[in-house]
């Protein structure tokens, strides 16, 4: 099982590659990995798993986290009406997202970042996303709120830019034009 020192952390050069596409039909092995990634976040999301293995809470993960550069992310959350999603996605790619702009209030942290940078990360409203699934069957998701909001921070990580990137280095809580706090 994934733990947090499978976790790769912010200066690893890992983290700045552009992670290489998967062959689809993908292969046993890299089937396997990404039904870890998703195991570990649940696992994370589970107090008692969480508390005896030191995990730390997390909704979405991406393969270059565990030092594997490869287009693979998990992710396991609650949209703004309580329902839970699950995805386990080869490939991901955002091939449309709305004008308008949106932000975590509290802004993001990140499993490979161990400080906090507070400060406003834009993230686009809403996204369509065309990827595969565990299956390696092409699908279309179209995002809002956070599901949108994780699945723009998991694909920056298979392009190599962190959260913090997109944060104004001048002022950090800066208004961003176009762009709304979630909730
Ligand atoms: O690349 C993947 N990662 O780095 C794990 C990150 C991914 C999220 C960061 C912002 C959007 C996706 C993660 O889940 N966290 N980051 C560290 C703090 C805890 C946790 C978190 O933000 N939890 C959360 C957020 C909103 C609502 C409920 N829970
Ligand atoms: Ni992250």
């Amino acid at each position: 099982m994934i733990t947090m020192k499978d976790i790769i952390r912010d200066g690893h050069p890992t983290l700045r590659k552009v992670a290489e596409e998967v062959t689809i039909p993908p292969t046993e092995e890299d089937r396997a990995v990404l039904k870890s990634m998703l195991e570990f976040i649940i696992n994370s999301q589970d107090e008692e798993i969480a508390k005896k293995y030191d995990l730390r809470p997390g909704i979405g993960l991406a393969a270059p986290q565990i030092n594997i550069s490869k287009r693979m992310i998990a992710l396991h959350l609650e949209d703004e009406k309580g329902k839970l999603h699950s995805y386990t996605l080869f490939n991901p790619k955002i091939v449309s997202h709305s004008v308008e702009k949106t932000y975590l209030p509290n802004g993001e942290g990140c499993l490979s970042v161990d400080e906090v940078i507070p400060g406003i990360v834009p993230r686009y409203a809403r996204v369509t996303v065309k990827a595969f699934d565990i299956d390696g069957n092409e699908l279309k998701l179209r995002l809002k709120g956070l599901p949108s909001i994780a699945m723009q921070h998991e694909i920056d990580h298979l392009n190599g830019i962190m959260f913090y990137d997109h944060i104004n280095k001048d002022d950090p809580f800066k208004p961003v034009e176009n762009a709304f706090p979630l909730e």
